[in-house]
């Protein structure tokens, strides 16, 4: 019988329930929302259309979407008392913990007493999460206290405009368009099947999604993409990251933006993030963090065949168009929200509480020795 090590094998390989909503993986490296390829979706519609499909079940037709985006901009104001919250939040707090908060304050403000209500929650966390992390940090970091409606259609255009205080470059929107489509779904990843272990206690929305923001901000899972930038940032030409990614892997060092749990060739999403990163790259003229990070990914796969994921170049992407490197993970909160919600739902329609074993390997059954008698 082989030793059961504490911890175990994170689940791997393990089917954990059905669901209608994404693959991942199934032709070695394939991507699909509701069985639309993501390079697909990337290419031909819009991150709003998107988000329709997987909280909605099917591409919105024109009227739908022009309805359906005038809807999601009439609710990205803030109440008063979230307002507040947000004002009283520090400067060096981590970004992450603002959406975490943010999140969870609205559901005390906006409670969901009611599952008929799900589709309207989800809505409102979508129009209004770029306005929470902008509001925070213009409020702590400029001390302005920001209008967070803008006439933007568009949530990543919106979410620019909110940053950097003027409407966003048709190129920085098209960015976070592909961004946002490329963040939205993943399967029974780390921080949706948070959400779904929750949804299964019949809890409410927003603590499903207050809890996945807590999964999502780890280096292992979405915290990897500021994790990427902090790395490749520290190096200032190809060679010299070749000599330090080389000492990270001698001393075995994790290379955040690398590796998945799932795929096993190749990430779908890196190659379309990777080809916006180099037109960004080319239109502010860089030419340090693109050659670096493209020497980073070709050693990575000559010297451990491990591929970047969706994490890696979207750290180069969103740096070059201004975005401060602690908000690249509430981006990712603001369109993975969209598979969160949609997961919550799905688990709702058919639901049992999810309650896995575990193998025991504590201490034989013992009796309680009176406290004196300890030592
Ligand atoms: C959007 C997303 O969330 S994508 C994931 C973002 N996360 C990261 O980029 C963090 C870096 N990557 C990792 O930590 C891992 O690859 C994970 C967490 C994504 C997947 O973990 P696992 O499923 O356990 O990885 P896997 O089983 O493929 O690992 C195989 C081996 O490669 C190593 N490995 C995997 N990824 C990396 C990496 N990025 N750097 C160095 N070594 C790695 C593992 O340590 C393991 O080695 P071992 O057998 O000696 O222990
Ligand atoms: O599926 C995973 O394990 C992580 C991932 O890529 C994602 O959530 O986008």
């Amino acid at each position: 019988m082989t030793e059961k090590k504490i911890g175990g094998a994170g689940l791997r390989g393990q089917s954990a329930g059905a669901t209608a909503l994404c693959t991942v993986g199934q032709k070695g490296t394939g991507l699909t929302y509701r069985g639309y390829d993501v390079r697909d979706l990337a290419d031909n519609t819009s991150f709003e259309e998107v988000a329709y499909l997987i909280l909605y079940g099917e591409l919105p037709t024109r009227s739908q979407l022009d309805a359906y985006i005038q809807r999601l901009k009439g609710m990205r104001d803030l109440p008063q008392p979230l307002r507040e919250v947000l004002e009283r939040i520090p400067k060096d707090a981590h970004p992450m913990d603002v959406m975490r908060t943010g999140a969870s304050m609205l559901g005390n403000l906006e409670t969901e007493t009611d599952f008929s209500q799900q589709q309207d929650v989800a809505d409102r966390l979508l129009a209004v999460f770029p306005s929470i992390i902008n509001y925070w940090y213009r409020y702590s970091h400029d001390g302005v206290r920001i209008d967070p409606n803008t006439d933007d259609d568009s949530i990543g255009g919106h979410f620019l405009h909110l940053l950097h205080g003027k409407p966003a470059s048709q190129l920085h929107a098209d960015v976070m368009n592909v961004s946002l489509i490329l963040y939205a779904e993943h399967e029974f990843n780390a921080s949706t099947f948070t959400a779904r272990v929750c949804a299964s206690t019949l809890s409410d929305m927003h603590s499903c999604v207050t809890g996945a923001i807590g999964s999502l901000r780890g280096p292992l899972h979405g915290g990897a993409n500021e994790a990427a930038m902090a790395m490749i940032e520290q190096w200032s030409s190809p060679e010299e990251a070749r000599r330090e990614l080389k000492a990270m892997l001698d001393r075995k060092d994790k290379v955040m933006g690398f590796g998945h749990a799932i795929y096993r060739e190749s990430d779908p999403r890196n190659a379309v993030i990777k080809g916006w990163s180099k037109k960004l790259a080319d239109d502010v003229g860089d030419t340090t963090l693109y050659p670096v990070s493209e020497a980073v990914e070709q050693m990575m796969w000559d010297e451990k065949k491990l591929f970047a994921n969706a994490d890696f170049f979207h750290a180069s992407a969103y740096h070059f168009m201004g975005i401060p490197t602690k908000l690249f993970t509430p981006i990712f909160v603001m369109s993975r929200l969209t598979g969160w919600a949609a997961h919550v739902m799905e688990q709702r329609e058919n639901n049992r509480i999810i309650r896995p074993s575990a193998d025991y390997v504590g201490p034989e059954l013992r009796e309680v020795t009176p406290i004196d008698q300890r030592g």
